[in-house]
Parts: C-alpha cells; structure tokens; sequence
C-alpha cells in the first residue's frame, strides 16, 4: 500500500492536489477537514465539539483526531492506498499514525511537504473564503491558523526527515507543474 502524507500550511493546496493524486494512483483520500465540516453540517455531536475549535483557528484535540482518523482508515478495505491530508498535525499526531500503521504492517511511503509563502498562502485563502465560504477563511482566522501551524504542525517537517520520509515540493507555481513535481516523487517509491 502507498500511504502519502501530504503535508503544508492551510491554503498550500494539499486538497487540490490530493484530487489529482486520487485520480492518477486510484488512493483513497481521509481530508480531516473534510470529514469534520461534513460532522458540522449534519449536526452531530462530534460536529458540534468540532465546530468550537475551527471556528477559532484552533486544533482538534490529539485523542479525538486519533480516533477519527483510525476508524476512516480502517473503513476502507482492499484499498491501493490512503493520502492523508490535514493529519498529522502534532507530533502527537505523527507518532500515532506511524504506531496505527504499524499494527497494520504498514508504514508511510512519503511525506510531501508543499512549501508556499506566507503572503500567497494569505491571498489564495482570502480568495477560498469568498468563492466557497468556508467559515475559517476570513483573515482573523487564517491568522490564528497560521500561528498554530507554526508552533504546532511545523515541527513535523524535522519529524519526517528524522523517520526517512521527508519529500519537499515547491508548492509555488502552476497546479499542473506541481502535480508533475508530486508524480515524480511518487514513482520513485
Ligand atoms: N498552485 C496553486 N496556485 C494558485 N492557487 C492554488 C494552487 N493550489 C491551490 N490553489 C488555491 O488555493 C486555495 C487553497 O488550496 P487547497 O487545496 O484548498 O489548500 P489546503 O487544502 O492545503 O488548505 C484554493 O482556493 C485553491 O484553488
Ligand atoms: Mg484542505
């Protein structure tokens, strides 16, 4: 199996890029994200803890993202593989991916790091939050997102380069050239 973690500041395009990755290798994607604002919209009570935190810039709790993140992983049989996007975002987080996977017999392939600049991450973002609404895309936000990625989630690059994993991507330019960049690395594996 290929499990590819794809990693970045919020607005580095790990969703955009996630897509053509599914298409191209027939992965299944787990967007953290993306289940928790689905947990939102239908109401529930994990939607409702959730809700508190990304509404406030804030990370999901270590435990509870652990717990997410394993029963959609194990939801998924007979898979060619997963990318992970938006998980791990602690170091926390980071140790118990690799000991979930371990359990399994598997490992992480590859962990692609998508570099982009602050003040392109803050433009694209901005742009996100007016086309698609999202509720945690307004400058306040993207501010307080960019601290926690900072002080929480970035120390994760010194994670996956000491595990062997570590794959940077120049996240800036065309979505088509960094998907050649992101291919590259992949069929290396
Ligand atoms: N290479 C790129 N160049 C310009 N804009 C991009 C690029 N990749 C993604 N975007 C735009 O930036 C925003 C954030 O991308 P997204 O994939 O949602 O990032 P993430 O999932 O890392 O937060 C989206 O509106 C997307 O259209
Ligand atoms: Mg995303």
């Amino acid at each position: 199996m290929l499990n590819i973690v794809i990693f970045g500041a919020p607005g580095s395009g790990k969703g955009t890029q996630s897509a053509r990755i599914v298409e191209k290798y027939g992965l299944n994607h787990i967007s953290t994200g993306d289940v928790l604002r689905a947990e939102i919209k239908n109401g529930t009570e994990l939607g409702k803890t959730a809700k508190g935190y990304i509404d406030n810039g804030q990370l999901i709790p270590d435990a509870l993202m652990i717990d997410i993140l394993a029963s959609v992983f194990d939801s998924f049989k007979d898979s060619k593989g997963v990318i992970f996007d938006g998980f791990p975002r602690t170091i926390a987080q980071a140790d118990a991916l690799k000991a979930m996977l371990a359990e399994r017999g598997q490992e992480v392939s590859i962990m692609l790091d998508l570099e982009v600049p602050e003040d392109e991450l803050m433009t694209r973002l901005i742009k996100r939050g007016q086309e698609s609404g999202r509720a945690d895309d307004n400058e306040e936000t993207i501010k307080k997102r960019l601290v926690v990625y900072h002080s929480q989630t970035a120390p994760l690059i010194d994670w996956y380069k000491n595990d062997g994993k570590y794959c940077h991507i120049n996240g800036l330019g065309t979505m088509d050239g960094i998907f050649a960049d992101i291919c590259t690395a992949i069929d290396k594996l």
